[in-house]
C-alpha cells in the first residue's frame, strides 16, 4: 500500500472521496438536516417562549392551553429529531472508523512495518493503543465538534438576525451614535473575551493529554504484558517487583492527572462564572427596555433567549475546551505514527541488496550484519547452496544466526551485499518461538495460509511428530500457548511447515526444546514427508550434524 499524505486530516478525508462512502454521504446528509430542524424547532420554541409568558401575564387560560399544545407537537418534533441525529453520528463514525482502521492496520501490517517499527532507534510506543483508541476518540471528536460547529453555525445565523431585531438601537448619554442591535454586539464582546482567557487557561491541556493517553498506554500494556508472562512472573515470584514496575507506570499517570486537574480546575472556574454570569446578563441588558414598558414580559424571556443561543454559538470554545484538547492530543499521536511508518519505509530501502530469482538455489554473496546502531555481527558471508544441501548454521549466542535467517527472508534492512534466493513461495520459516494463539487446534495447524486438509492427513502428521493425543482435540478452541509445553509447541509448528511442504525450510533452533530421541525422530519425519525440501537449520546440538551436509560456523572476532 503507498504511504499516505503525511497528513492526517488529508488521510482522513480520502475516505469521503473513496467511493465507499456512499451510505456515510447519506449518513452525514441525515445528521445536517436534522441538526437545521433541531435549530429551527429551537427558533420556534423561543417564539414559543414569548407567546406563553405573554398568556401568563394576561391571565388568558384558552390561551395558556393552546400555547402547551404547541409546546407537545415542537416539543415531540425534537425528541424524534434529536434521536435520530444521534442514532446517525454514531453509525457514521463507525464506518468512518473502520475504513481509517483498516488504513491504518494495512499500512501497519504491509511490509512488516510492524516489525520494522521496532528496529528504529526512535520506537513508537503503543501502536497498538494508537489503532484502537486513538482512531476512535479522533474520529469520534471530530464528527462531534464538526456537528457541533454546524449546528453553532446556523444557530448564529438565525439568532442573530432575531437578536438584531429584538435588540433596538442603543443611545448613551455621552455617545454621539445610535447603536443598533447593540444586544448582538455585546454577545459577540462577551464571548470574545471569553474565548480569549479560556484559550489561556486551557492551553496546556494538550500537551498533558498527549502525556496523558501515552501513559495510559503504557500502564495498560505493562499489566496485558504481565497477563501473558504470568508463569514466568509466578515461577519468579515476581509479583513484588512487578508491583513495583505498576506503581511506577501509575505514579508516572497520576502525576500527570493532577496536572491536568488543575489546569481543567481552572478551566471550570472560568467557564462556569462565564456561563452563570451569562443567565443574567440579557436580563440585565434588556431590563431598561422592559422597565420603560417599551417590551413586554414575553419579548423579554424572546429576548434573553435568542441571546442565550447567539452567545452559546459564539461560547464553543469556551464550553468545548477539553474536547478541543483531547482532539488535538490524538491528532499529534496518529500523526507522529503515520511518520513513523514513512520513516520505516525509507530504512527498510536502506542497505543491502535481496534479489529474487527463478533457479531454486540460494547464494550469499559478501554478506555483512549489522545491528541496529550499526555493529558489524558478521562480516562478508560467502555461501552457495543447491536443492538438497541441507546446511547447518551454528554459532556462539548473539553471533547474528538468527539475524542470517531474518535477512535471507528479507525483513532484516541491515545488512550490505548480496541475496540471492528463489520465490517467497517456495520459503517456510519456522522462528525460535513457536507461533501460536487462541483458536482451534485445527486453525493453528493450517496457520498462515493452508487451505483445509482432511482430518487422516493431519492425523497422520500428529502421529509423525509425535502427538498423536492431540487428534482427539483438532476442534477444541483453546489457549494453546498455555495449555501445549514449548516442546510440544515446536512439534505443532513442524507439522505446519510439512502442511506448507516448502521447497526450503529455514529452522531457527525449532527443536531446541526437544530430547536429541524425539529431535531425531522429528527430522526423521521432515526427511520422509518433505523429501524435495532442503533444510536450513540454526542449532548448538552437534546431534543436528548427521541431518545436514554442510555446515556455515559462525564465530565472533
Ligand atoms: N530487534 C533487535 N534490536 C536490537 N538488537 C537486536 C535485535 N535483534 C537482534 N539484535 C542484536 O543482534 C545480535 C544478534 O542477534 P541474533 O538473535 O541474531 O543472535 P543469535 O546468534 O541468533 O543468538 P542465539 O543463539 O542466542 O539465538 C545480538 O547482539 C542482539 O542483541
Amino acid at each position: 500500500m503507498k504511504v499516505p499524505p503525511n497528513n492526517l486530516l488529508r488521510l482522513s478525508l480520502i475516505y469521503w472521496v473513496s467511493g465507499k462512502s456512499y451510505v456515510a454521504w447519506f449518513l452525514a446528509l441525515l445528521v445536517i438536516g436534522c441538526t437545521v430542524v433541531i435549530v429551527s424547532l429551537n427558533l420556534a420554541l423561543n417564539n414559543w417562549q414569548a407567546g406563553f409568558y405573554n398568556q401568563l401575564q394576561a391571565y388568558d387560560r384558552p390561551g395558556f392551553h393552546r400555547t402547551l399544545l404547541q409546546f407537545l407537537l415542537i416539543s415531540t418534533l425534537y425528541i424524534l429529531t434529536s434521536g435520530y441525529q444521534s442514532y446517525g453520528k454514531l453509525l457514521l463514525q463507525l464506518r468512518w472508523r473502520q475504513w481509517l482502521t483498516d488504513v491504518f492496520t494495512r499500512l501497519w501490517l504491509t511490509n512488516r512495518t510492524y516489525y520494522h517499527l521496532n528496529l528504529l532507534q526512535t520506537s513508537l510506543d503503543n501502536p497498538g493503543q494508537r489503532i484502537s483508541e486513538d482512531i476512535r476518540i479522533f474520529i469520534n471528536t471530530t464528527v462531534d465538534i464538526v456537528v457541533d460547529v454546524l449546528r453553532h453555525l446556523t444557530t448564529l445565523a438565525v439568532f442573530s438576525t432575531v437578536l438584531w431585531q429584538l435588540s433596538g438601537t442603543l443611545t448613551l448619554p455621552f455617545f454621539p451614535f445610535a447603536l443598533p442591535g447593540y444586544l448582538l454586539w455585546l454577545a459577540l464582546l462577551y464571548s470574545l473575551t471569553g474565548t480569549w482567557f479560556t484559550f489561556r487557561a486551557g492551553l496546556p491541556l494538550v500537551s498533558r493529554n498527549v502525556i496523558q493517553q501515552t501513559a495510559e498506554a503504557d500502564f495498560r500494556s505493562h499489566l496485558d504484558h504481565l497477563g501473558g508472562h504470568d508463569e514466568s512472573v509466578a515461577l519468579y515470584r515476581g509479583e513484588a517487583a512487578e508491583q513495583v514496575t505498576l506503581t511506577r507506570h501509575f505514579k508516572r499517570l497520576a502525576q500527570n492527572y493532577l496536572a491536568i486537574a488543575k489546569a481543567t480546575k481552572n478551566l471550570t472556574l472560568l467557564s462556569v462564572a462565564y456561563s452563570q454570569l451569562s443567565i443574567v446578563f440579557a436580563f440585565l441588558v434588556s431590563s431598561p427596555r422592559y422597565f420603560s414598558n417599551e417590551i413586554q414580559l414575553g419579548q423579554l424571556f424572546e429576548i434573553s433567549g435568542a441571546y442565550w443561543y447567539v452567545h452559546a454559538s459564539l461560547s464553543y470554545m469556551v464550553e468545548n475546551f477539553n474536547k478541543l484538547a483531547l482532539w488535538k492530543a490524538v491528532h499529534i499521536r496518529l500523526t507522529h505514527f503515520i511518520h513513523m511508518m514513512s520513516a520505516v519505509e525509507k530504512l527498510a530501502k536502506a542497505d543491502g541488496t535481496t534479489v529474487p530469482q527463478k533457479a531454486n538455489q540460494f547464494e550469499l554473496k559478501n554478506v555483512t550484519l549489522f545491528s541496529p546502531t550499526g555493529d558489524v555481527l558478521q562480516k562478508n558471508i560467502s555461501c552457495t547452496l543447491h536443492p538438497q544441501e541441507h546446511l547447518l548454521i551454528s554459532g556462539p549466542p548473539g553471533c547474528g544466526k538468527t539475524t542470517l535467517l531474518r535477512t535471507i527472508a528479507g525483513i532484516w534492512p541491515h545488512f550490505s551485499g548480496l541475496v540471492l534466493k528463489p520465490g517467497r513461495q517456495s520459503q517456510f520459516f519456522l522462528p525460535q518461538t513457536p507461533y501460536l494463539f487462541k483458536t482451534t487446534l485445527r486453525e493453528l495447524l493450517l496457520y498462515p495460509h493452508h487451505p483445509p486438509v482432511d482430518d487422516e492427513i493431519l492425523q497422520e502428521l500428529l502421529i509423525c511428530c509425535q502427538l498423536p493425543a492431540l487428534y482427539a482435540r483438532l476442534n477444541e478452541y483453546e489457549d494453546w500457548p498455555k495449555s501445549l509445553s514449548l516442546g510440544q509447541q515446536q512439534c505443532l509448528s513442524l507439522i505446519r511447515a510439512i502442511l506448507h511442504k516448502p521447497a526450503w525450510l529455514f529452522l531457527d533452533e525449532a527443536t531446541a526444546s526437544l530430547d536429541p530421541a524425539t529431535e531425531e525422530r522429528l527430522y526423521a519425519c521432515l526427511r520422509q514427508k518433505l523429501p524435495a525440501t532442503t533444510l536450513i537449520s540454526v542449532g548448538h546440538r552437534k546431534s543436528l550434524l548427521p541431518y545436514h551436509q554442510r555446515l556455515l560456523q559462525l564465530r565472533t572476532d
